[in-house]
């Protein structure tokens, strides 16, 4: 159940309106006392059961929006490897470098100004929030004028595609304003937005798995978390069959603290609440991890698998699909060793985090500690992110911690 903590401040405010004097009999305060409890627990249960409700309605159709903005350009990105030259080259602009060279593309700034937009029209937009991934930086330059005119095109076609949205286009300048609201700095108070645009910008090129993922943070605790993961299949990953048309991709996974993890198609289907996976036996179990190597030590993994006495091969899917997949029992486990030195980002797990906890999982660094997502826009972690099912996570802890033990003498 969502829990909802009465401050000593609301608590003293109902206090200023009682009259109290130096002649309350200690009865009548036992009795103040008891009514305040009351109206507290009351006050707990109206909280609780109103919470994020209209957040979330807001939250899932910013993230569908902007996953068809995304498999828009998708499609033109694989169709350019079948046009002739010029056209390949224009539609090869739509990727670009960042400084640090990871990848960006005109669906990740797409889909962030679009799920900006969105939730400040749902919202009250005057205590907005906004923790994102990317920034307008390049885009103000002068060689980013194009790119910025094509984005500004589809982010104005993908929101008159919701008659909710009318007809009124976004300038360069609101583009690059909804852009720029994600340089939030997050934090332990108040409420934050936290958003990946697209989580597996390299799986987006290739045509493989990507996430949007959207969480809202409240009080530095994570109490919405919605995946939508375009290419992801309805059945599960592990009897896919990618060159069957006829199999359905397209999963929206959605949670909000104390009511668990449920999962619709992008198209809109009944949503199904999901669960992870009650296995108990690791030889049995299917276990994830990143596609790219240069995100998570494979070695590792596959030595944390070897001593659980997991059989199969890893499943290796891009971003937070991860996730999503995880939370409806597709595999078992993740494990997620980033190279020494890379710090893990919010938007890379807070989505994700919800997901699998409202399933049922466990998400933790790989001393076993909780993620905190209070900190600001990076996560302070022991290593790495390993996620399961509550049965697995003490064997899993200590295979993880074997490992690392192995790993630091061998060095
Ligand atoms: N060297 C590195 N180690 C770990 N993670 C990295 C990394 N370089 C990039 N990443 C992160 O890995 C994310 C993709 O996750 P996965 O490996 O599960 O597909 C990237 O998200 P973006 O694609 O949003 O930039 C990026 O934040
Ligand atoms: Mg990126
Ligand atoms: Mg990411
Ligand atoms: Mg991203």
């Amino acid at each position: 159940m969502a829990t909802f903590t009465v401050s000593s401040g609301t608590i003293n405010s109902l206090t200023r309106t009682l009259p109290l004097t130096k002649n309350t009999k200690p009865h009548s305060l036992f009795s103040l006392s008891i009514s305040l409890t009351l109206k507290a627990s009351k006050f707990t249960l109206r909280a609780s059961s109103m919470s994020y409700d209209k957040q979330l309605a807001a939250a899932k159709k910013a993230a569908s929006l902007a996953a068809r903005l995304c498999q828009v350009i998708l499609l033109l990105i694989i169709s350019a490897s079948f046009l002739k030259k010029v056209q390949k080259a224009l539609l090869q602009a739509d990727v670009q470098s960042k400084s640090d060279k990871s990848p960006v593309t005109v669906a990740d700034y797409g889909s962030q100004a679009v799920v900006s937009v969105v939730l400040q029209k749902e919202l009250d937009s005057a205590s907005f929030s906004l923790v994102a991934e990317e920034d307008s930086g390049d885009l103000r330059k002068e060689e980013g004028k194009e790119t910025l005119q094509r984005i500004m095109k589809l982010v104005n076609e993908t929101l008159t595609s919701d008659e909710t949205y009318g007809n009124a286009p976004l300038s360069e300048e609101d583009v690059l304003a909804a852009i720029d609201s994600g340089r939030s700095v997050g934090g332990p108070s108040g409420q934050h937005w936290v958003l990946d645009p697209i989580d597996g910008t390299k799986g987006f090129v290739r045509g493989d798995q990507y996430a949007i993922a959207l969480a809202l943070l409240d009080e530095g605790k994570a109490v919405l978390g919605v995946l939508a993961c375009p290419n992801l299949p309805l059945s599960s990953v592990a009897s896919h069959n990618p060159q069957d048309p006829q199999e359905k991709v397209g999963c929206l996974f959605y949670a909000q603290v104390g009511s668990g993890t449920y999962m619709q198609s992008l198209d809109g289907s009944t949503p199904i609440k999901v669960h992870v996976t009650d296995l108990d036996n690791p030889e049995e179990a299917a276990f994830f991890e990143s596609f790219e190597a240069a995100h998570s030590l494979h070695d590792l993994s596959s030595s944390i698998a070897k001593k659980l006495g997991v059989r199969a091969p890893p499943v290796r899917i891009d971003s937070q699909a991860k996730y999503g997949a995880l939370s409806r029992g597709d595999g078992a486990i993740y494990l997620r060793f980033p190279h020494k030195g890379y710090r893990e980002k919010i938007w890379d797990h807070a989505a994700g985090y919800l997901v699998v906890a409202e399933a049922g999982g466990v998400v933790s660094d790989a001393a076993g500690n909780p993620l905190d997502f209070s900190r600001g826009r990076y996560l302070d972690l022991h290593e790495g992110i390993i996620v399961t099912n509550q049965k697995l996570m003490p064997a899993l802890l200590k295979a993880v911690k074997e490992s690392l033990n192995e790993k630091a003498s061998s060095l």
